[in-house]
């Protein structure tokens, strides 16, 4: 399915891989509504979009965690475009923070924006896709495949978007609808800046060196290729794929390795 003068919904897309995915969907000729909480943000990426691209490009003001604010996203949609073939449930945080020391308030931020997100974009667009016989998408994590620590919050946020796509999927063999699970790597973004500490406070810095990771530009490419080719899941990186094939092979051995990398290069939380 050609992107081109298809109308696609991206959820977080004032930075990062929403960003990148709405500047390479519009490449492809698709016209956007584009969701975040920084509408004015927001507002200078479609006017450059459509600029750019000469397709349309509408911003709305949306924080995920919200359900009303995730009706009206899908409803702006509706009213501007008439149709609906792509949603792109992306927008996300993370966190930074041992569990013995959390306040739970960042675990329950984290499944409201990560996973709550995921399932009201979803729950307000489906009749229309179903109509259309499009995509929902959802940017889910290696995290989704095996716990990482300091992380409690964000991979259970990730395995629950997993599960909740997963039994989608077969739900709607028969409506035609495509649903596809992208997991990338490690990516340069501002994820790890605004993951929150273990105060529930963004954390200001990167824990990891980002200049080593894939950009948010290569991750969206991947994306939009595998939104136009119906494809099932993407597991973007040989670390990633190597993570999923030991979880279901040999799930204890795993758990010392991520225990030991994190340990010694990724993480002072557990030295
Ligand atoms: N960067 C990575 O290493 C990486 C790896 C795997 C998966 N991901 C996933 O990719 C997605 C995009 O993250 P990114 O790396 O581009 O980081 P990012 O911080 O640049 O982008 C996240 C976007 O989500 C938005 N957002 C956060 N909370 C929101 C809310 N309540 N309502 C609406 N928007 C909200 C942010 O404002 C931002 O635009 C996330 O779901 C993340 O979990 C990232």
């Amino acid at each position: 399915m050609s992107l081109k003068s298809k109308i696609v919904i991206i959820t977080g897309a004032s930075s990062g891989i929403g960003k990148a995915l709405a500047y390479e969907a519009a490449r492809r000729g698709a016209n956007l509504v584009l969701g975040a909480r920084q509408f004015v943000t927001l507002c200078q990426i479609t006017q450059d979009i459509e600029k750019q691209f000469g397709v349309k490009a509408l911003a709305v003001q949306c924080d995920v965690s919200v359900e009303e604010d995730c009706a009206h996203l899908i409803k702006q949609a509706v009213l501007t475009f008439g149709k609906i073939d792509v949603l792109v449930n992306n927008a996300g945080m993370s966190m930074r923070a041992l569990f013995k020391d959390l306040d739970l308030k960042v675990l329950k931020t984290l499944m409201d924006v990560n996973f709550w997100g995921t399932v009201y974009c979803t729950k307000y667009a489906l009749p229309e896709i179903i109509k259309t016989q499009g995509s929902i998408v959802g940017v889910s994590s290696i995290a989704g495949y095996k716990g990482l620590p300091g992380r409690t919050g964000y991979s259970a946020s990730k395995f629950a978007m997993n599960g909740f796509l997963d039994s989608l999927r077969v739900e709607n063999l028969k409506t035609g609808v495509h649903v596809l699970t992208a997991c990338p790597g490690f990516t340069a973004s501002n994820i790890r800046n605004t993951a929150l500490n273990k105060n529930a406070q963004q954390q200001g810095e990167s824990s990891l060196e980002e200049e080593k990771m894939m950009t948010a530009e290569e991750v969206a490419k991947i994306i939009v290729d595998g939104i136009e080719t119906r494809a099932r899941t993407l597991i973007m990186t040989g670390q990633g794929k190597l993570t999923v094939t030991l979880s279901k092979l040999f799930p204890a051995w795993l758990d010392k390795l991520v225990y030991n990398v994190f340990a010694k290069e990724k993480d002072p939380l557990l030295k």
